[in-house]
């Protein structure tokens, strides 16, 4: 086949898109929908989340890392909820910049992340904007019927657990526009942090399981433990000093004066795509025994009390922060 350099909505479709495409239910991207048989006994679950150029992911990010965030982003939340995902619609909105070598590195990420978790490409749609690239994603998975773990579940007693680590993807931003310095390797482990976040997809089961409730990290630690304690009329208790660190992230706060305001900054930056759950204190030992089987760090940052709100701590003593996470205004 001749190579082709026309970055048209078409040729995209048909020569880039359609070998990612689900073998039956995509219809081979050539008709106006999707057809899903349902599944006996299952949730379907969606979630859809976009992101942007410039407020996501950098202007300069590669496209391949680009479409690995969007999938990724979007995995979280399934993850978080207990569901195990089997595909996606997809949207491009192509800019300036997005001709054919970059569609094809995009691509190229589509498919890494599509093997590596063992999903599909459903159906989208394809549209050049004049403003800043967007993609977006709706992922969908199966969980079994009313098995789907809520915000709202959380009951005073209930300890809380963050999976992974916390702040990477905050200083992986900075570390990608040099605005932070720290030895090479330590600046690499924070880009890809940021760049190609892990989601949590194989504690999905534990988290359907045993959590009462849970949500993922994006907005930041402080404000999606918030989103738990409003959504169930509960008070969320959060513990700063024992926030789980990667090396990288140690080392950069061991290299603050401030630590107290660097774990604030750290535990509101968001970008981490970890899962905060809670669980009845009895289900502890059994949650950290899922969690090493699945070589998983899984730490302990609080309790949940009566009450509204959260509450941060830092070696005991009450705290206020400035903010708690981030929102789009
Ligand atoms: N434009 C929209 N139309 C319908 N529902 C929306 C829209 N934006 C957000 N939501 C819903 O609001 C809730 C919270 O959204 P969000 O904060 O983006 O969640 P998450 O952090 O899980 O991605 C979700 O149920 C989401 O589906
Ligand atoms: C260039 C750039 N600036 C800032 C950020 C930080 N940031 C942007 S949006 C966001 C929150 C998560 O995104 P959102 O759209 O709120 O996802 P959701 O909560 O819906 O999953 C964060 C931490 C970033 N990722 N990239
Ligand atoms: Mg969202
Ligand atoms: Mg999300
Ligand atoms: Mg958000």
């Amino acid at each position: 086949m001749p190579a082709i350099d026309v970055a048209g909505e078409f040729e995209t479709i048909q020569r880039l898109l359609k070998p990612l495409a689900h073998p039956e239910w995509a219809r081979g991207l050539a008709d106006d929908v999707a057809v899903l048989p349902s599944r006996p006994g299952h949730d379907l679950i969606l979630t859809k989340d976009a992101i942007i150029e410039g407020v996501h992911f950098l202007p300069d990010d590669p496209l391949d890392t680009v479409a690995q965030k969007l999938l990724r982003v979007n995995l979280s939340d399934l993850a978080a909820k207990g569901a195990e995902p089997f595909g996606y619609l997809l949207a491009c909105h192509w800019s300036e910049r997005c001709g054919w070598p970059e569609r094809e590195a995009f691509v190229a990420g589509l498919r890494r992340d599509q093997a590596i978790f063992d999903i599909a490409l459903l159906g989208g749609d394809t549209v050049k904007t004049p403003g800043p690239a967007s993609f977006s994603a709706t992922m969908m998975g199966w969980a079994p019927s009313s098995s789907t773990v809520s915000r709202g579940g959380a009951r005073p007693g209930d300890l809380v657990f963050v999976t992974g680590t916390i702040g990477d993807g905050w200083l992986g931003l900075q570390a990608a526009q040099a605005t932070l310095t720290l030895d090479p390797e330590r600046m690499d482990a924070l880009e890809t942090a940021y760049r190609t976040p892990m989601p949590r997809v194989e504690f999905a089961t534990v988290v359907r399981g045993l959590a009462t409730a849970s949500a993922d990290v994006s907005d930041g630690l402080l404000a999606d433990a918030r989103h738990i304690a409003e959504a169930s009329k509960v008070g969320v208790e959060i513990d700063l000093e024992v926030l789980p660190l990667s090396a990288a992230a140690q080392a950069w706060l061991d290299s603050r004066v401030d630590t107290q305001a660097a774990l604030e900054l750290l535990a509101t930056g968001g970008d981490d795509y970890e899962i905060i759950l809670t669980v009845p204190a009895g289900a502890e030992n059994v949650l950290r025994r899922e969690a090493e089987r699945r070589h998983l760090r899984l730490t302990r940052i609080g309790r949940v009390v009566e009450g509204k709100g959260i509450a941060v701590r830092h070696l005991g003593q009450a705290i206020t922060p400035t903010r708690i996470g981030w929102t789009h205004d």
